[in-house]
C-alpha cells in the first residue's frame, strides 16, 4: 500500500500535415531507449500546462509560436514506473513550420511518424489509443 501521490508529467503530441498526419516522436537517450512526445516532469509549483511547453522547449527546441495546441484535445496516460504510480497529460499542438530539429541530452533520435508508425513504435498500449484518439479528432 502506497498514499505516495502520483509523480506528475506532462507533454504535447506535436504533430504536422505532410500532408497526412505525421506525429514528432523522440527517443529516450537511456534503456529502454523507448519513443514518446517531447515530455517532462511537472516542476513544484508548475501547472501541467507550463510543463507540456517547458519540456517541449527544452526537448524538442520547439516554441509555444510555432505551435497551434489544440486545448480541446488531450488525455492523461497512467502508468506505473519502478512502481510507482505516474500520469502524463498530452495536448495535441500542430507545428505550424516544421524545420530542423534540435535535441537535447535526453533524447537521441527523433522521427516524423504516420499513425501506423507511430504507435508501432512508441509500443505501449495505452498510448496507442492516445494516438489513435488524437488522430480520430484531428482528422474530423
Ligand atoms: N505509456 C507508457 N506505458 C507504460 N510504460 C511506459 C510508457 N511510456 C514510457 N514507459 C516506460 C519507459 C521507461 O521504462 C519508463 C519511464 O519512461 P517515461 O515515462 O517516458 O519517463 P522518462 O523518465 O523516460 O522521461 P520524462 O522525464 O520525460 O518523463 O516507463
Ligand atoms: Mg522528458
Amino acid at each position: 500500500m502506497s498514499s505516495s501521490s502520483p509523480v506528475r508529467a506532462a507533454g504535447l503530441v506535436v504533430f504536422r500535415f505532410a500532408p497526412a498526419i505525421e506525429f514528432l516522436l523522440l527517443q529516450a537517450s537511456y534503456p529502454p531507449h523507448h519513443w514518446t512526445p517531447p515530455k517532462g516532469h511537472v516542476d513544484p509549483g508548475e501547472d501541467e500546462w507550463t510543463a507540456a511547453l517547458r519540456e517541449t522547449k527544452e526537448e524538442a527546441n520547439i516554441d509555444k509560436e510555432q505551435l497551434a495546441i489544440r486545448e480541446d484535445v488531450h488525455k492523461t496516460l497512467a502508468y506505473e514506473v519502478k512502481g510507482k504510480q505516474k500520469t502524463v497529460k498530452y495536448w495535441a499542438a500542430q507545428l505550424k513550420n516544421p524545420d530542423g530539429m534540435t535535441l537535447s541530452h535526453e533524447h537521441q533520435n527523433w522521427k516524423w511518424c504516420s499513425l501506423d508508425e507511430a504507435i508501432k513504435i512508441a509500443d505501449y498500449v495505452e498510448m496507442g489509443e492516445l494516438l489513435r484518439e488524437f488522430h480520430a479528432k484531428l482528422t474530423a
